[in-house]
């Protein structure tokens, strides 16, 4: 009997049983105080760090390396202080309020990630004191390759984040809108107005004539400058999927891909700017819903029944005549008057013609730098540019003198290369101008230029009868209102 009893499973691990004290063999709780202080010795000098917090998550002590790696002058500093004084993001708090432990957490610190583990103190009696916790940086060679996995991939949520931030940035300051005539004067004078005022906007013109450009420079003078600019074009979207796309939808309220539910353009906009394009293609029932969140501000997201609130300033613009819409009944008038609190009605380019130097100079630059050649323009061209109608305003302009450089190869513009891209001065106003036949000397284009310069002048040509209207001229052509906008888009470079 003398003999003490073999501590059962310290011993047969060991098998050291001899150097138990007799005592402390007998007594489980006594085994376990003793593994623990040796397990947190070992951790602690193995650990990059340690600390314990107490219940307030004020430190009650630190090791000295790892207040110093916090950049504390001692452990002695640390002390007393909050935790998230010395490490911002700390969720040693969080242990020491529900006692639940974090067992293996990556913790991101400055340029690093330090892999943690955060436990629960408690007193004899089972009651919550505190937390302690470890940081196993460096020493778990295991854990490298998902650090590794992890850093790329926070790499590449950084950059898709930075990319989504940037989409949603306004991308046009005022000095964008370009013109020098009076009434280019006076629209960026108005614009400026506008973006102190923080209404409803409404922006009317002619297709080209720099609308969506103003809604970007307006956003971009407005104390929301630093908030998204969101955009929706109404005639570019199917009306079946464009109620969703305004005001988002709630998980389940769509069956398939979408079930997740997600914001819309509203939410994705609030505190910022929404500019809604082509209001004037906007289909009779959700003009009376958008009605009722410009009046109320809050919207209803699709099958979700319950109303978000949004702090959202809304730029409408329209090529139509909203006017004769609403008088035809095919636009709500209630909706029309709420829109048109603050409207500015964007000059067409054949009435700034002042304007037209200016404006090929610049988009002469703006080639000149994506091919990296210089490019120039005769004085006496301009004449030419003058004489024309530009149905399709600026973005007429630039596809006039993209295609005058791509089909006859110059990096000096003069009138003839223009000319010979225009329609002719005394062919009938709505007939497509004939593809001049090159000279004999010039080369054969690639017959893919060729059909994309023929589908160019062919959506001109529509939009110019139709008037701006895109619905009519994309009916015209027998093509979907989207894929005309596509095109559309494509054109703007
Ligand atoms: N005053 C201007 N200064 C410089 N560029 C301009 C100006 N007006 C229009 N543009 C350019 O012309 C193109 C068409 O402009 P924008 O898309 O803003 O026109 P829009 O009126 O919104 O056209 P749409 O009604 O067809 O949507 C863009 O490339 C834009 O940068």
């Amino acid at each position: 009997m003398g003999h003490p009893t073999k501590p059962q499973a310290a011993g047969h691990l060991d098998g050291e049983v001899g150097r138990w004290p007799g005592a402390l063999a007998h007594d489980a709780d006594a085994v376990r105080a003793m593994a623990m202080k040796s397990m947190f010795e070992r951790l602690e000098s193995l650990c990059e760090g340690a600390l314990a917090v107490n219940l307030d998550a004020e430190v009650v002590w630190i090791n000295e390396k790892y207040a110093r790696k916090l950049g504390q002058p001692s452990a002695a500093a640390a002390i007393g202080q909050p935790v998230e004084n010395i490490i911002p993001n700390s969720q040693m708090r969080e242990v020491a309020r529900t006692g639940r432990p974090i067992v293996l957490d990556i913790m991101p610190f400055g340029d690093e990630h330090l892999v943690v583990t955060r436990m629960p103190i408690r007193d004899d009696a089972g009651q919550l004191i505190g937390a302690v916790g470890f940081v196993l940086y460096n020493h778990l060679e295991g854990l490298k390759p998902v650090m590794h996995k992890m850093a790329q991939l926070q790499h590449r949520l950084k950059a898709a984040e930075k990319e989504l931030a940037d989409s949603r940035r306004a991308k046009y300051s005022l000095a964008s809108f370009l013109g020098i005539s009076p009434a280019a004067v006076e629209t960026k004078r108005q614009a400026r107005r506008a973006a102190q005022l923080d209404t409803t906007v409404l922006l009317t013109g002619e297709t080209g004539t720099g609308k969506e450009l103003l809604a970007h420079a307006i956003h971009n003078v407005s104390g929301r400058a630093h908030l998204p600019f969101v955009s929706v074009n109404a005639a570019a979207i199917p009306e079946s999927l464009l109620e969703a796309e305004l005001f988002g939808a709630a998980p389940g309220a769509y069956t398939g891909a979408d079930r997740r539910g997600r914001d819309g353009k509203f939410k994705l906009a609030d505190g910022g700017t929404l500019f809604l394009d082509e209001i004037g293609d906007m289909p009779p029932a959700l003009q009376a819903k958008l009605l009722r969140v410009l009046q109320e501000q809050e919207i209803e997201p699709l099958g979700a029944n319950r109303l978000v609130r949004v702090d959202v300033r809304v730029i409408a613009a329209t090529s139509l005549d909203l006017a004769a819409r609403v008088a035809d009944g095919r636009f709500r008038s209630d909706l029309f008057y709420r829109l048109n609190v603050l409207s500015m009605s964007l000059p067409p380019l054949r009435e700034r013609l002042q304007d037209l130097p200016l404006l090929v100079e610049r988009l002469l630059e703006d080639i000149s730098l994506r091919i990296g050649q210089p490019l120039e323009i005769a004085p006496e061209a301009f004449a030419v540019l003058a004489r024309h109608d530009w149905p399709g305003n600026v973005r007429e302009l630039r596809n006039v003198v993209e295609r005058a450089l791509l089909m006859h190869e110059t990096q000096r513009l003069d009138a003839a290369h223009l000319a010979s891209v225009l329609p002719s001065p005394t062919s009938d106003a709505g007939a497509i101008a004939p593809a001049t036949p090159a000279p004999a000397t010039a080369q054969i284009e690639p017959l893919s230029r060729v059909v994309e310069a023929a589908e160019r002048r062919a959506i001109a040509e529509a939009l110019q009868r139709t008037k701006g209207n895109k619905a009519a001229a994309a009916a015209a052509l027998g093509i979907s209102r989207a894929a005309l906008y596509q095109k559309l888009g494509a054109a703007r470079g």
